[in-house]
């Protein structure tokens, strides 16, 4: 398989911060990573990063080969993202924003199919500012999926869902995955990351502390992701 993301020796401050301070990973193509850590770990500015949004003080990082800000507008369509937040202008309607990406793209999925694939039939026509925390989330996932990306790059894609949102968005990765889609998401959710990973990196105050499939991190289910996750990032260890 080839190698969809490097990530080599990555820097990245904010004025004195340093918020990223030296990490590196790999990410092998058509397989689900993810970037577990504490709140501050620095997943979110490695992944924006890798969007091309954030520029490296060193280091080096490349997706699907390329430089994410000097080889942008070639990037660009053939990677997905879904934001935290934001994403939609307050004022449009979910369908529009949606319509409006798809026609960006040369080969969108279905809308019809993806707008019932993730249930939001009953809200197209609600201003962005309007839709509850669940359905904004869910339009950001449609939004960042409709391009038919190579690799999408998924920021706490479930926080807020319902146990039904979040068991359909799992199976919404499972499937990006069988299409051979890389899929790179940042999640608190330790069921989920044991769920859906084929690798799993832990970071911690700007660096990768552990990497395993979360079959190796558990010895083979003897424990939990969650309690390794604990053992490894206590706050005493700091
Ligand atoms: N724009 C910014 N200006 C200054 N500091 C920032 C900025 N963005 C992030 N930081 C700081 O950089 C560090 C890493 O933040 P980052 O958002 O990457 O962490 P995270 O692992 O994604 O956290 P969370 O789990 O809370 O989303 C934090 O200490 C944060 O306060």
């Amino acid at each position: 398989m080839p190698v969809a993301v490097e990530i080599d020796n990555l820097v990245v401050r904010y004025g004195e911060k340093t918020a990223v301070d030296g990490l590196t990973l790999t990410v092998t193509g058509g397989t689900v990573t993810s970037v577990l850590g504490p709140n501050g770990a620095g997943k979110t500015t490695t992944v924006e990063t890798l969007e091309g949004f954030r520029r490296p003080d060193s280091g080096a990082v490349r997706v699907l080969g390329l430089d994410p800000i000097a080889d942008h507008d070639e990037l660009m369509p053939r990677i997905g993202v879904m934001l935290q937040e934001g994403g939609a202008w307050s004022g449009v309607r979910a369908l529009e924003m949606l319509r409006y990406v798809a026609s960006l793209h040369a080969h969108p999925l279905d809308l019809p199919a993806l707008v019932e694939r993730l249930d939001l039939g009953t809200c197209g026509k609600t201003p962005y500012r309007r839709l509850s925390g669940g359905q904004k989330q869910r339009l950001s996932l449609a939004l960042a999926i409709v391009g038919r990306p190579e690799i999408a790059f998924l920021d706490e894609p479930t926080t807020g869902l319902d146990p039904h949102g979040r068991r359909e968005i799992w199976q919404l990765i499972r499937d990006l995955r069988e299409d051979g889609v890389t899929v790179v998401l940042t999640t608190h959710a330790m069921d989920e990351a044991e769920q859906l990973s084929d690798q799993v990196h832990v970071l911690s105050a700007g660096k990768v502390i552990a990497s395993g499939s979360p079959d190796a991190l558990t010895d083979h289910g003897a424990k939990t992701l969650e309690d390794v996750y604990l053992a490894l990032t206590a706050r005493d260890n700091k």
